[in-house]
């Protein structure tokens, strides 16, 4: 499902009208008959005693007539509030408030009967939010700063139309205070738009429901957009399958580099998650100190001893006997090595050729050298979260944050990484800049461990995955769906630790 800013949603109506020829009163119809569905299935609204639809001046008042008509048609206790007079809504919208009155429907105006408004508003089970959609600009301006200030003030189940009115539905805007709907849910037209995966935005949202109502995917094409969220049914459709006569070695090899005396488990716990993604040989290089304790943690694992991490030039050249004594088809660098050493990957990897996924304090060595990111011999897979990733850009994490998109983009294409920006919207980046957002995960995940079994997993789903933009789509979503799982089952995300999600893989899409 590609995932698109306001103007882009703009762009493609404006092709599905112009071009294809499908009217926007059929559009806005069918989007208000999705709508209108969708509600009908709350149970809010099937016990609801009064419900308000609010309708702002543009097209998203436009999809709330038509809610308003199919919610009179069916018998329920509407209160339809235009926010602007009547006569300041025009075109489309224009349309579907005519047909409204030709059934025989009334409607209130905010401005005529302001104190009726704030008097019933605590009396609405459910509100309908119409105000605002793709199409606001700026700040929100007067009245609909106060109408939205009492929606979140009252205790009506909140459903927004396309987006919580106020929210910008492109993540380029200049930081500003945000003032928007807070709804319960959401139930976007056609498209998710971007700024439910970006905050502060998200949090307005409430659960998201995508509607279909009827753009034609040629329209979608035309417009080339490579943003998409990896659902369900791209995991489904794209995980290996295991033949009945599998051997070990059709699962690659896999080799993890990390650890240090005060961080031993990071890399044990990268080693145990790669062994349950399912690779067929998985290796640790580690150093002495940490080496014992991971034969017994994880049994399966082949274990290599490597130099004491601060002795510098021992640690990498003990890096490389491993490298040129045996034969790995994909690497894992970076869990639990420490910040006080600096070593070349470049130097250590040269020649390799399967894939080199970088992560924690390997990100910090790489950002000294990044400019041979460019000449690799090998694809390069960073995970960073926000602060590493600005420890790359040596931008401050806030100005990572305020564009995640396009920091990664810019980043990816720019060094020719493949690149997943941790958060609670990971987002997968790929050379050529295509984006994939990941919708799973919880709170649980915000603790010490999980991005260390992350990068096992990715290391795993590298090696059994045809396409690597695959693989780390694929062990993102787990990753963050087994957390969703646990959460479900009763666990607290406060006491989850990083080794449930170890525990619990092989139960994930089974
Ligand atoms: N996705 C689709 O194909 C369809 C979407 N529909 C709905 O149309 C809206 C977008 O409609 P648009 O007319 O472009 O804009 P809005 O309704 O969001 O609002 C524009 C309206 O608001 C005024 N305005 C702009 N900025 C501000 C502000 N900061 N403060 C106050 N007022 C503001 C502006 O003057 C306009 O009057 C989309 O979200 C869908 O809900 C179609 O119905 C069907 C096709
Ligand atoms: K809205």
């Amino acid at each position: 499902m590609k995932v698109v800013t306001g103007e882009e949603m703009h762009q493609i109506d404006r092709y599905t009208m112009e071009s294809i020829g499908l009217q926007e009163e059929l559009l806005m119809e069918n989007a208000g008959q999705a709508l209108f569905l969708a509600l009908e299935k709350e149970k809010s609204v099937q016990e609801a005693n009064r419900i308000a639809v609010f309708i702002g001046a543009g097209n998203n008042g436009g999809d709330g007539f038509v809610v308003g008509r199919l919610l009179n048609e069916k018998g329920y206790l509407v209160d339809v509030w235009t926010i602007p007079p009547i006569d300041r809504i025009r075109g489309t919208a224009k349309t579907h408030a005519n047909i409204y009155q030709r059934c025989g429907y009334k409607f209130r105006e905010y401005q005529e009967e302001y104190e009726t408004f704030y008097r019933n508003i605590n009396h609405y089970d459910v509100i309908v939010d119409g105000l605002l959609g793709t199409g606001i600009r700026g700040e929100v301006r007067k009245p609909y700063d106060e109408v939205i200030a009492a929606v979140n003030e009252s205790k009506a189940k909140v459903f927004s139309i396309d987006v919580p009115s106020g929210i910008p539905s492109s993540t380029e805007n200049e930081q500003r205070e945000v003032l928007g709907v807070k709804a319960d849910k959401t139930f976007t037209l056609q498209a998710p738009k971007l700024t439910a995966f970006h905050f502060p935005y998200a949090s307005f949202y409430g659960e998201q429901i995508t509607l279909d109502i009827g753009i034609p995917a040629a329209a979608f094409q035309k417009m080339n957009i490579h943003r998409e969220l990896w659902d369900e049914t791209r995991v489904r459709n794209s995980l290996p399958k295991r033949s009945d006569h599998a051997h070990k070695g059709d699962f690659g090899r896999a080799l993890i580099i990390g650890g240090s005396r005060t961080m031993p488990g990071a890399p044990i716990l990268t080693t145990r998650a790669c062994l349950r993604a399912g690779a067929g040989l998985t290796t640790l290089a580690t150093p002495l100190s940490v080496a014992t304790a991971a034969a017994s943690q994880a049994p399966e694992a082949m274990v290599h001893p490597l130099a004491n991490e601060h002795e510098q030039e021992e640690w990498m050249s003990s890096v490389v006997s491993v490298l040129e004594s045996n034969r790995f088809d994909g690497i894992a660098i970076g869990p639990g090595i420490g910040r006080d050493q600096r070593f070349s990957i470049f130097d250590m990897f040269s020649g390799f050729q399967g894939p080199v996924i970088m992560d924690a304090d390997a990100i910090h060595n790489v950002a000294y050298e990044k400019e041979r990111l460019k000449e690799a011999s090998f694809p390069v897979v960073l995970t960073p979260h926000p602060g590493e990733m600005a420890v790359l850009t040596g931008e401050t994490v806030e100005n990572v944050e305020q564009d995640r998109f396009h920091v990664a983009k810019a980043f990816a294409m720019d060094f020719g990484v493949y690149l997943v920006l941790k958060g609670r919207y990971t987002i997968v980046t790929a050379p050529d800049g295509k984006q994939w957002i990941n919708p799973t995960g919880n709170p649980s995940l915000a603790k010490g461990g999980s991005g260390d079994i992350l990068t096992g997993a990715i290391l795993a789903f590298c090696l059994q995955h045809e396409s690597i933009q695959e693989a780390l789509c694929n062990a993102v979503y787990i990753h963050g769906y087994v957390a969703d799982q646990l959460v479900e089952c009763g666990a607290s995300p406060m006491g989850l630790v990083a080794s449930d999600l170890i525990n619990e893989w092989p139960y994930a899409f089974r």
